[in-house]
């Protein structure tokens, strides 16, 4: 058996995807940003780098011991730097070389010792982590491939035991195992433990007994993840978790006996020793998000000798739950490997990830140098949860604190001890919990596979996410209503109660729109009016529904011709010029109702030459919203306005608790009987101008209204808790450099200096989060008018706001609100329709993600108005982003 304490050193590798078949049609003269220098003296091409040679260079015999990898070193080059990676993959590597190269050590140490290991993959958007997790296709990603592994081995000794789950982590756990609301699921909650990472608690995390059982789970847990499609919150912003517990059956008695049910006395000793933790990170919102910035800073603390992490203990890792999941990977006493993906030409934030991978090498480098001893995480010996339950309960007078830590730890052991139940009691609650994942798929309207394999027809729910795509469908007989109360459940934005109806007749299926605002439903890019005959489909037909929801019409017989990847691009950009801009409008009417903001962005489009020559950018203008004064305005050429359509979308898709279908499917078949009766009926109602259906349209869109606003709350107090537990952690950090500093790392009066800085700083701090918070929470009536300041949400901004608040409380009072006309110089004749002048530096604040910016943080491309004429224009001195804030420095005249 391996070595108990048996720990390889982390691993820090690049892959470098191939260019897309679409990124080559759009533009085919892309430049390729990221490259693998030569060689020179400092690096060593090893690796998949040079997939015919497994070795490069012999390694040394120290290195060999603690898993050979951290000794050698390879770099790529982006933006001018150099970065140093273990490994690089690039296009013609397959995912079994990678497999094979980053992880069958790792998996090999996981099932023959109690070494555990974590895997994140993180990048920016688009480049290839799913990809590379899970694979699409035949493409096996490493979970399946390590799925693979874990399964020969359990077969060849037969005493592995195998349990899996799968969650999504933010703000908060949603269980993708656990079945769809409204079935109720179990709390979950993550617990902090003494000498481990946390553990979440209430998850669904069932016995596997065979790869097929795990491919069912994931697959269950990507149409969870489709299904929760509400336009309400962001999407993309969670990160997504697979994990195994491996465990090893040792039978004292070697009678191979099973305990019975409930028995206490089991033959068998189970013994949970190791899990493997894969972690898709979220990309959207890059290292804006407090999960990512926290990664970053601990593997930069690792790589520094890890100061701040023994400093400041668990606070430390307080900053997300991500971090917090993370800390034994974080901390050492797991294995790390991180995969920087990336498209050929880098992305956003491309040189931050690359930074993290570079301190994971750093940390290797440490760690060859002065190998640690292996310090095993204690999340899987019952004993010492039992040892400090014990401690605890005897521990001083009860309190409260003390007895929700006492529960929280008698939940951890509950479900750790759930693991030791007999097998037969584990495999029937596996079966239960897949019946029950069925059961809540068919309430919200989705076919099973045997539903699909019968129906002559059906509706594919197509994705953003390539991964999600397909992975719904409806099934379509009879005569269905689709809608936010239809016999097909649908939900998002600008999806109506009763949005469009689909009927088989003739041998066909036949679609109507019921919904009567313009622009709701498209059938092949093209809009349907309210009053439009039924149009029959066909296989392959697309409809597009409300904002953002998109189906693929499939007829059972021609289902081999179905080609989901060549469907990927979409024909969303074959809608009219006007109507993709209300959408976008509309989208960005939802985000700054989330934000509560008292500023109003729209497009629109601009008339060119009266109509003569094509339209070839759209309008963005961004004003005050009582005053309709125009704060900013800009010119977005057409495919980057398609794209920030793309972008809003995916931005405003969100689980939310509570979105489930409102009917049982009983009702709803009961419903489908009469649907087109309701049509009718419906239709001659709002004919007859009954009031009682326009009352129940008013009641109905008075609480849409009311979720909207409830989801803002719950979005600002989100927030405001991650500011606050940021104003916490920077609290105990002070703290702990004072506790440095006694220890002789400074002087006591400098020291004493340090925190009466820090504690004004921090006073500041906490007083505009206690007037924000008071604010927020007044009635919308008793609000002011003035703007809520929208608090960032990381350290960093923090500090950013505070810059911002000095820059603001410098501006002289006499000067005129700031007004001004941004233009990207790109477009040559538009005028821009208001300027004033304004001195000094001047803030606007930044409502629209960031890629619609890139002109503007492009510094020799802005001109902004000359301060004695209108019509003149001149380059600004300075900008820079800053907490949501964009900010000039205008020349002095
Ligand atoms: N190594 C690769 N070889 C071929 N195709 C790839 C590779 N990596 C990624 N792709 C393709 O790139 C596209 C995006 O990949 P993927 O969905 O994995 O990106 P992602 O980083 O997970 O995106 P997001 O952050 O938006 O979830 C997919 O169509 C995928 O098939």
């Amino acid at each position: 058996m391996a070595d108990r304490n048996a720990r390889s050193a982390p691993v820090a590798a690049v892959r470098i995807r191939p260019w897309l078949k679409n990124e080559q049609e759009t533009s085919p003269d892309l430049p390729e940003r990221l490259a693998v220098p030569p060689r020179n003296p400092r690096t060593t091409v090893r690796g998949p780098t040079r997939a015919t040679a497994p070795r490069a260079a012999a390694p040394t015999a120290d290195a060999r011991r603690r898993g050979a990898r951290a000794a050698q070193r390879v770099a790529v080059a982006y933006g001018g730097e150099t970065y140093p990676a273990h490994y690089i993959f690039g296009p013609q590597h397959s995912q079994q070389a990678v497999y094979k190269e980053l992880l069958t050590k790792l998996i090999g140490e996981a099932i023959a010792s109690n070494a555990s290991g974590t895997v994140i993959a993180c990048g920016p958007p688009m480049s290839g982590k799913s990809h590379t997790l899970l694979g699409y296709g035949s493409e096996f990603g490493l979970v399946p491939h390590a799925t693979l592994d874990i399964f020969r081995a359990a077969e060849a000794t037969k005493k592995l035991k195998v349990w899996c789950s799968y969650f999504e982590l933010h703000h908060e756990v949603v269980d993708l195992l656990a079945p769809l609301p409204p079935t109720p699921s179990a709390d979950v909650e993550l617990v902090e433990l003494r000498g481990a990472g946390a553990q979440v608690c209430g998850l669904q995390e069932p016995l596997v007994q065979s790869i097929e059982e795990v491919q069912a789970l994931v697959d269950y847990g990507n149409q969870r993840r489709a299904a929760n499609e509400k336009l309400l919150g962001v999407h993309g912003n969670a990160h997504t978790v697979f994990v195994f517990h491996l465990a090893i059956d040792e039978d004292p008695h070697g009678d191979g006996r099973e305990p019975l049910s409930g028995s206490p006395a089991s033959p068998v000793e189970r013994r949970v020793r190791s899990k493997i933790t894969f972690v898709d990170c979220a990309s959207s919102n890059g290292f804006k998000d407090t999960s990512l910035q926290g990664l970053s800073e601990s593997l930069k603390d690792q790589a520094s000798g890890g100061v701040r992490a023994k400093g400041l203990g668990k606070a430390f890792f307080r900053r997300s739950l991500l971090t917090q999941l993370l800390e034994d990977a974080l901390c050492g006493r797991e294995q790390l490997v991180l995969l920087a993906t990336a498209s050929p030409g880098g992305g956003e934030q491309m040189g931050d990830y690359l930074e993290m991978v570079r301190h994971l090498t750093q940390v290797a480098e440490q760690e060859k140098r002065a190998p640690m001893e292996g310090t095993p995480s204690r999340m899987d010996c019952l004993g010492h949860l039992q040892v400090e339950i014990e401690a605890l309960s005897m521990e001083g007078p009860p309190s409260e604190s003390k007895e929700a830590r006492l529960a929280a730890l008698q939940r951890v052991l509950a479900e750790r001890s759930l693991r030791e139940a007999p097998e037969a009691f584990q495999v029937q609650q596996l079966v239960a919990l897949r019946q029950a994942q069925e059961a809540s798929l068919a309430a919200w309207g989705f076919a099973c596979e045997e539903d699909l394999a019968a129906a002559p027809c059906y509706l594919l729910r197509l994705h953003g996410d390539p991964m999600l795509t397909g992975c719904l469908a409806y099934v379509i007989t009879g005569s269905r209503i689709l809608g936010s109360s239809g016999d097909i459940f649908l939900q998002g934005l600008g999806i109506a109660p009763q949005h469009c109806h689909i009927a088989e007749h003739s041998g066909g299926l036949w679609l109507t729109n019921l919904c009567s605002e313009p622009h709701r439903v498209f059938l092949n890019g093209k809009s349907m009016e309210a009053t439009s005959p039924a149009e029959p489909l066909k296989h392959g037909d697309r409809i597009q529904l409300g904002c953002a929801l998109e189906m693929l019409v499939v007829m059972n017989e021609n289902l081999k011709n179905l080609d989901l990847e060549a469907l990927e691009a979409g024909d969303l950009w074959s809608r009219p010029l006007d109507a993709l801009v209300q959408q976008a409008n509309e989208l960005l009417k939802e985000l700054e109702l989330l934000q509560v903001s008292n500023q109003h962005s729209h497009f629109e489009v601009p008339e060119v030459d009266g109509g003569a020559s094509p339209v070839r950018f759209v309008r963005w203008e961004h004003s005050e919203r009582e005053s309709g004064e125009v704060l900013a305005s800009f010119e977005v050429p057409l495919e980057e306005f398609q794209s920030e359509v793309k972008r809003l979308q995916e931005l405003y898709r969100s689980p939310r608790k509570s979105d489930a279908p409102k009917e049982s499917p009983d009702t709803a078949s009961h419903r489908t009987d009469t649907a087109s009766h309701r049509v009718d009926s419906t239709r001659e109602g709002l004919q007859a101008g009954r009031p009682e259906l326009a009352e129940l349209a008013q009641v109905e869109s008075a609480l849409w209204h009311k979720e909207k606003a409830v989801a803002a709350s719950i979005r600002r107090a989100h927030s405001l808790s991650q500011c606050i537990g940021e104003t916490v952690s920077a609290l105990q950090e002070t703290v702990a450099d004072l506790r440095r500093g006694a220890a002789g790392a400074f002087t006591p009066v400098e020291a004493f200096e340090k925190l009466q800085d820090e504690n004004q700083d921090l006073k500041q701090r906490l007083a505009r989060l206690e007037s924000h918070w008071a604010e927020t929470w007044k009635p919308s009536s008793q609000r002011s008018s003035a703007a809520v300041p929208s608090e960032p949400s990381t350290a960093s901004a923090l500090s950013a706001a505070t810059s911002v608040d000095r820059l603001r409380s410098a501006r002289p009072r006499a000067v005129p609100r700031p007004s001004v006309v941004v233009r990207s110089g790109r477009m040559s004749s538009p005028v821009p329709t208001r300027a004033e002048p304004v001195a000094g530096p001047y803030l606007m604040r930044r409502t629209l993600p960031v890629p619609l910016l890139r002109h503007a943080t492009e510094v020799s491309q802005l001109r902004v108005p000359h301060p004695d004429a209108d019509t003149m224009y001149m380059p600004v001195q300075r900008v820079h982003q800053a907490a949501g804030y964009l900010i000039y420095t205008r020349p002095s005249k």
